[in-house]
């Protein structure tokens, strides 16, 4: 299943000529999207609609950087965490996008009840579908924060630190999951309240060669919950 995700998004690009920025909007602005229907702003306890959304080396986190700028088109009041920040173009482009609509970004991750304190939920966007093996620094230290606070997280595409097939019973439990694509075999092991499949870009062809089985998304909609 790994490897079946990673050979569908290699395929969209290589074969049908995809570019990744294109990609990556409609996954971040699914993910917005997918949060504005499970926590809308009038039901937010706490004000300003302030969301933390944390994002990691990986494409996963620039889904988090484009969600960012959505929620706060939306009315949110995002703040971004990217402690680790890849060299390429694309993620300087998504960064600079964010700074310029007055997106602030940490220096460093706070405290669980600072945060439970603070925002209305989590943004999850640390790793995706590529995440392997024993977590990595300052992850690890992240992700233990993540598994104390009480707000709710919304993970994009996998909850981060859960092993893409078998899931991860002491790990992150979010409340909300952004299946992008399709559902991951992971998502089997969810027990949040709301899940989303957002990133409506899938040809037909390709849904067929790999017989994802898609749902109808509703009218126009860019996500379709699942439950
Ligand atoms: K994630």
């Amino acid at each position: 299943m790994q490897e079946e995700a990673q050979h569908i998004d290699e395929e969209l690009f290589d074969e049908y000529s995809f570019s990744v920025d294109q990609l990556m909007e409609l996954a971040g602005l699914s993910c917005a999207t997918a949060v504005s229907k499970g926590y809308p702003l009038q039901s937010l306890l706490k004000s300003p609609p302030r969301v933390l959304v944390i994002c990691g080396p990986g494409n996963n986190g620039g889904d988090g950087l484009v969600c960012a700028r959505h929620l706060k088109l939306f009315g949110y009041e995002p703040s971004v965490l990217y402690p680790k920040r890849p060299k390429k173009q694309l993620f300087q482009n998504l960064t600079t996008q964010c700074e310029k609509m007055d997106i602030s970004f940490l220096t460093e991750m706070l405290e669980a009840d600072v945060i439970d304190e603070v925002y209305n939920l989590v943004v999850d966007a640390i790793f995706g579908f590529s995440f392997k093996g024993a977590v990595r620094e300052p992850f690890g230290d992240i992700l233990s924060q993540l598994k104390k606070i009480t707000v709710p997280i919304a993970s994009v595409d996998i909850p981060s630190g859960w092993d893409v097939e078998n899931g991860c019973p002491d790990g992150i439990q979010p409340d909300m999951l952004i299946s992008l694509t399709a559902p991951k075999k992971a998502a089997s092991h969810f027990k949040g309240r709301y899940h989303f499949l957002g990133g409506r870009f899938v040809p037909p062809a390709l849904e067929q060669k790999y017989q994802l089985n898609l749902p109808q998304y509703p009218g126009t909609d860019c996500v379709h919950q699942l439950n």
